[in-house]
Parts: structure tokens; C-alpha cells; sequence
């Protein structure tokens, strides 16, 4: 018996950060947007467990001790349950790793629903979201997808409405970025302003329940952007490169480093990966569209 769940990776479509928290973490009004890259995870029972395998390009960088989300993810839900988290877990890795793209999220509510499924532990929705902001502040959005906007540390979601199909490109960069990382950047290129609050956009969440790609390329903004750029000065020439073929608005993915462009259709979409690819300011280039379906079961 084993259970396979489709998770798919996210795209900030607008990420406000507000002054650095007592506990370290910053306030933020998160607008996640799903996106047509997924990982899958499989679980199957396994004596003495937990164990976890990758496979992927990017496999190698996966961690496989105890500190994959997927693995804490499966302890998370036993140990509530009271039962042993006796489990291979194996995730097959499409959303690049460190990439501000939330791979790992992914992973870890991929987990959750595929060993609730397996261990028949029943959990509700409100508990397995409790487990998500348990596990890290992109979880919950994983398991939900669609589009939403995060508050608090990014954890409390309020679902959006999007209206049509976004079409997106992703430009994976040479090397990762760690989250903590751009945030200290953020702290220190902050040192003496005044943080405003952060809040949601208007125009932005108009732009995406009207489905306008035009609205909504003018309204995206992400405030770790100056940040990523700062410790990853070559992703400016990333930005210049699809910008200069017709996107209507190339930002950093949260965090970073991945690069992600919004097209008005797919064959813009098409010129603007082809441009990317040819100009060897990136390690690789993939289309998705959004908004995608949060976690999903899709074997069992
Ligand atoms: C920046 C974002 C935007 O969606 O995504 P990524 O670019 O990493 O994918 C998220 O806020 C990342 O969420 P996630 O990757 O789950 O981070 P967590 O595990 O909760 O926290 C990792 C570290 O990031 C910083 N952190 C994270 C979230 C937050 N609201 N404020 C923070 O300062 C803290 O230093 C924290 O110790
Ligand atoms: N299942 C997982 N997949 C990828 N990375 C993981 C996983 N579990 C833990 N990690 C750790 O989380 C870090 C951040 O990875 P990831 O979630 O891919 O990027 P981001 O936070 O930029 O969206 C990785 O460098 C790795 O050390």
C-alpha cells in the first residue's frame, strides 16, 4: 500500500515585509500565487521509520536526515496521534531547491496529507494547517494552493479569488540563496528607516480575481527583492534579459534566487523562455501556470 500527493510550488506575487518581530520573524502581507511546478512524495510503510529518499536534478542538495520537512512532517502527525512514524517517505523533486519557491514547504504538506491518508489518522483541515505553521510559514499555503494572502508570519491565510490562467517563466539560478539570509540582508539595509506596516495591495488583489495579466504586472512588488539583489548582484542581469523580451514584469520568487516573469499569453511566454535560455544568465528555464491546486492525492 502506498499514497502519492501532487504539491505545487508558489510565486509572491506581492511580498511586503514589515520591521523584524521580537522572535526574529517579520510580519509580512504574503500574496502567494500557486504555480504548475510540482514535487510528489510517496509513502509506504516501513519498519523502523522514518526514511526518506530524493530523486531529481536537484536531489543532491536535498537533505535526507531528520531535518527534511517531509520527515518532520510524518513525525508532526504521528507523535499527535500517538503511533510511530514507520514510514519510507521518497519525493520525486520538480521545484528547484533553496529557490524562494517553496520546494521544501511542499514536501512537508505533501507528507502530511499522503501519511493521513496511509495512517488513516483522519486529521481535519484546521489540524493539519496547525501542523503546516508548525512545520514552517510557507507550509499552510502548500496544502491550500490556489492563491491567497498570508499575514502574520505568512501562516494565516485568507484564500483570494483569481479569475483565468497567468502564465508564468521561471529562470532557476546557478546556486541557491538561504531565506534566513535575505531577511538579515533586509534587517541591515533597513538600519534606520522607518518599516511601514505591511499591507495588501488593492490594485493587486483586483488585477488577479480579474484575471488581468496587464493590472496585475503592474502591481507586483516584493520588498526582499533590494536584499536578494544585494547577496546576488548577477540576478539583475536575469531580470534585464526577460524584461528586455516582453515581459510584462519580472520580479524575484520571494526569497530568491529563482527569477520569475509574468507573460500576457503563452506564446509570449515561449519567446520570453527562449530569450531566457539564450542568455546564459541562468541554469534553466521552465513554464507553469497559475493559480494550481494545493496538495493533492493523487494514488492511493
Ligand atoms: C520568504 C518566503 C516568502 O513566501 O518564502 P521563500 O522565499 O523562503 O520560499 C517565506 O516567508 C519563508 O517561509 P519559510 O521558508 O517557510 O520560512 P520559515 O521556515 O518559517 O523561517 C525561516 C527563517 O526565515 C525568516 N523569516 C521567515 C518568515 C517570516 N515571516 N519572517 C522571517 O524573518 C526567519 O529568519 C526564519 O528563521
Ligand atoms: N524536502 C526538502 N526539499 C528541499 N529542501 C529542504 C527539504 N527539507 C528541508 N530542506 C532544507 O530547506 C532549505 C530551503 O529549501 P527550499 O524549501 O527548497 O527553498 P525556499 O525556502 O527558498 O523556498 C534547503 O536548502 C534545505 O536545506
Amino acid at each position: 500500500m502506498s499514497v502519492t500527493v501532487r504539491v505545487p510550488a508558489k510565486v509572491n506575487v506581492q511580498l511586503a515585509v514589515g520591521a523584524a518581530r521580537p522572535d526574529g520573524f517579520h510580519d509580512l502581507a504574503n500574496v502567494f500565487l500557486a504555480v504548475g511546478l510540482y514535487d510528489e512524495v510517496t509513502v509506504a510503510p516501513s519498519p523502523g521509520g522514518p526514511r526518506v529518499t530524493c530523486e531529481g536534478p536537484d536531489a543532491d542538495q536535498v537533505p535526507l536526515d531528520r531535518t527534511n520537512l517531509a520527515v518532520r512532517a510524518a513525525e508532526a502527525l504521528a507523535a499527535r496521534h500517538g503511533i510511530s512514524p514507520d514510514v519510507h517517505l521518497h519525493i520525486t523533486k520538480d521545484i528547484p531547491v533553496a529557490g524562494g519557491m517553496a520546494g521544501g514547504s511542499a514536501d512537508g504538506a505533501g507528507a502530511l496529507l499522503a501519511c493521513d491518508a496511509l495512517w488513516g489518522t483522519n486529521a481535519s483541515r484546521d489540524e493539519l494547517l496547525d501542523i503546516c505553521a508548525e512545520l514552517g510559514s510557507d507550509v499552510p499555503f502548500s496544502l491550500v494552493g490556489g492563491a491567497a494572502l498570508g499575514t502574520g508570519r505568512g501562516e494565516k491565510l485568507r484564500a483570494l479569488e483569481t479569475g483565468g490562467t497567468f502564465h508564468w517563466v521561471f529562470a532557476m539560478a546557478a546556486r541557491g540563496l538561504s531565506t534566513p539570509a535575505v531577511f538579515r540582508e533586509f534587517d541591515r539595509l533597513a538600519q534606520g528607516l522607518d518599516i511601514p506596516e505591511p499591507i495588501a495591495s488593492e490594485e493587486l488583489l483586483g488585477a488577479l480575481a480579474e484575471g488581468d495579466p496587464d493590472a496585475l504586472a503592474a502591481a507586483v512588488s516584493n520588498d526582499l527583492q533590494p536584499a536578494a539583489l544585494s547577496l546576488f548582484p548577477e540576478l539583475a542581469d536575469t531580470l534585464a534579459a526577460g524584461r528586455s523580451a516582453g515581459a510584462l514584469a519580472g520580479l524575484v520568487s520571494g526569497s530568491g534566487p529563482t527569477t520569475a516573469f509574468l507573460a500576457r499569453d503563452p506564446e509570449s511566454a515561449l519567446k520570453v523562455a527562449e530569450t531566457l535560455r539564450s542568455s546564459g544568465t541562468c541554469r534553466a528555464v521552465r513554464l507553469a501556470t497559475a493559480p494550481a491546486p494545493g496538495a493533492t492525492v493523487v494514488s492511493a
